[in-house]
């Protein structure tokens, strides 16, 4: 699924990621050096989730958990429900006019479909990334990253706001190319600096939780390592969900990887397996994810 989003351009610029790559990015298997969390995120538990589209049953029976402070990818043929299942993670897929689900969705112990829980709260401690880098077009490139916090804390401004924007910036590796040119507007910007704006953004209100839904697809390899080593940074901040059709990425990014199916078109969509992603890409248990690993499907 995407996102409506502003043009998007080749990344002409990326930043030098602070983070090594060969440190911050393993092999498959070698996963992702783990250092200890700066901030303890929240985990996200899902139980005997279904999901649908009005009539339309797009996602069945998902139990998993997605741990604090880790990347957890999710894997699986077009169509299986990827999308669907992670935006139902922070009530975003109540904006699609008749979805709704059926199951449990927990923020550290807390009910997010809990009656009288407000949409809108839940969305700003589960922060979304999409697929299509897409700044607020004609805003500027500060106003983009303050525009969450003025949604969610009014009364900041001057100095505080200032410092906010800054260390969003600083934190998505955007500062140095842009410090220069606040006022310009985002969709000024390189594809891979959108994108990085984006998570700005995204940061710039604190969440608990980063969901990203295919953030470097439209991106340029350079610019999709830059936001790749920025995902290995982040998660001592957040927790992260991410989904990818592109099997290295998962495997260099993630620290644990669930892979989804459908038995037939038109048939919900189903967790199959949920492991550490050296596991399931070295052995996992399933003949399915084997097949789907190995480009045998999908
Ligand atoms: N807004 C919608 N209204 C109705 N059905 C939808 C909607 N969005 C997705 N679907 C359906 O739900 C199912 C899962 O779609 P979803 O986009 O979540 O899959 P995906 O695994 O993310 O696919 P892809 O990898 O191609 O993005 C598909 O059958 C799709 O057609």
């Amino acid at each position: 699924m995407t996102e409506p989003s502003a043009d998007v351009r080749t990344s002409e610029q990326t930043e030098v990621p602070s983070v090594p790559l060969g440190q911050a990015v393993g092999a498959a298997g070698a996963s992702v050096t783990s250092t200890a969390p700066t901030v303890a995120a929240k985990s996200i538990e899902v139980r005997d989730l279904d999901i649908y589209y009005g009539a339309f049953h797009a996602v069945r029976g998902v139990s998993m958990t997605i741990k604090p402070n880790k990347v957890t990818a999710l894997i699986g043929s077009s169509g299986c429900g990827k999308s669907t299942f992670l935006r139902s993670l922070n009530r975003m897929h109540e904006l699609v006019r008749g979805a709704y689900v059926d199951g449990n969705v927990e923020l550290d112990g807390r009910d997010i479909y809990a009656s009288g829980t407000d949409p809108v709260a839940v969305r700003r401690q589960i922060g979304m990334v999409f697929q299509q880098p897409n700044p607020f077009p004609t805003m500027s490139i500060y106003d983009n990253v303050a525009a969450g916090l003025k949604l969610n804390r009014s009364k900041l401004k001057g100095k505080e706001l200032d410092e906010i924007v800054e260390r969003a910036l600083r934190g998505a590796h955007l500062w140095n190319e842009v410090k220069d040119r606040l006022d310009k507007p985002g969709s000024g910007l390189s594809g891979g600096q959108q994108q990085r704006l984006c998570i700005a953004r995204a940061t710039a209100v604190e969440p608990d939780v980063l969901l990203m839904d295919e953030p470097c697809s439209a991106l340029d390899p350079i610019a999709t390592v830059a936001i790749e080593n920025l995902i290995a940074e982040l998660k001592n901040r957040y927790t992260i969900a991410i989904v990818t059709h592109n099997m290295q990425q998962a495997a260099r990014a993630s620290d644990y990887t669930a892979f989804f199916n459908i038995d037939r078109s038109g048939d919900p969509g189903q967790l199959v397996e949920l492991d550490d992603t050296e596991t399931i890409f070295s052995r996992p248990a399933n003949p399915a994810t084997e097949a789907y690993i190995s480009g045998r499907f999908g």
